[in-house]
């Protein structure tokens, strides 16, 4: 442990200055080997499943390739939207239906759309680390999502999406941090956790 670990904010900052300085192309690219490893992982168990993903903002890997191939391996997929500073719900995702403004520059199902309890939460992150601790943009939305899911005896698997220049050695958790089950980037899924069964 260095004297003075890097607070929070520190790791956010330096990752997602790195995350924006790669260009549109790598983005993709990496974006796209990331849905390849993350459907060689995950498909054969997906069918039925609820799978809840995100709508790429800023810098972040677009996960709509994974999200597509899921579809096609059976998942029914659900995107987050924003209720307030401190509250996220999970909304069902259909072909064809438009998304709207969904809150911090997001976009979501409207309001029309079914609330669904994802089984699987691909969640996007600003860094993470080697053991699975993740932070995010700083607003407790995932986390206080998960704890809900958790109060209702639901435990999704929750898998990180990220390029691998935001993985840092070490991310200071704090006892309201959830972490990873598993984390996907350009270079493969890797778990922290056992292999859930749905996709051993
Ligand atoms: N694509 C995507 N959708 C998502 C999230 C996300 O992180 N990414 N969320 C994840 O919870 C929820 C929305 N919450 C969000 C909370 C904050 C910011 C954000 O950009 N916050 C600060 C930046 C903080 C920083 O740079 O240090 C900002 O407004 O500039 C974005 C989304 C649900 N949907
Ligand atoms: N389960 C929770 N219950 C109440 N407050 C929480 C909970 N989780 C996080 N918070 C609060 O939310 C704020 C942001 O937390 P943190 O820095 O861990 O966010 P983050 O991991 O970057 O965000 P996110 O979970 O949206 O990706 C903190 O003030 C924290 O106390």
């Amino acid at each position: 442990m260095p004297a003075f670990p890097d607070t929070k904010p520190e790791l956010r900052q330096r990752s997602l200055a790195r995350r924006d300085a790669l260009s549109e192309d790598a983005r993709r690219e990496k974006s796209l080997a990331i849905a390849t490893h993350g459907a060689d992982a995950l498909s054969h168990g997906i069918g039925g499943l609820t799978v809840a993903g995100y709508h790429a903002i800023r810098s972040e890997a677009d996960v709509g390739f994974l999200l597509g191939l899921l579809e096609q391996a059976g998942a029914q997929l659900a995107l987050p939207a924003v209720l307030d500073r401190e509250t996220i719900v999970f909304r069902s995702h259909l072909p064809h239906v438009p998304l709207v403004a969904g809150g911090f520059g997001t976009m979501a199902p409207g309001e029309g759309a079914a609330l669904v309890e994802p089984d699987v939460l691909l969640m996007p992150l600003s860094v993470f680390d080697e053991k699975g601790n993740r932070i995010g943009y700083g607003a407790g939305h995932y986390d206080r999502a998960i704890d809900r899911l958790h109060a209702i005896g639901r435990r999704p698997v929750l898998i990180g999406v990220a390029f691998d220049l935001q993985e840092v050695p070490s991310v200071p958790a704090e006892p309201h941090d959830v972490p990873l089950d598993g984390i996907v980037t350009e270079s493969g899924l890797r778990w922290f956790s056992a292999i859930p069964t749905s996709f051993a």
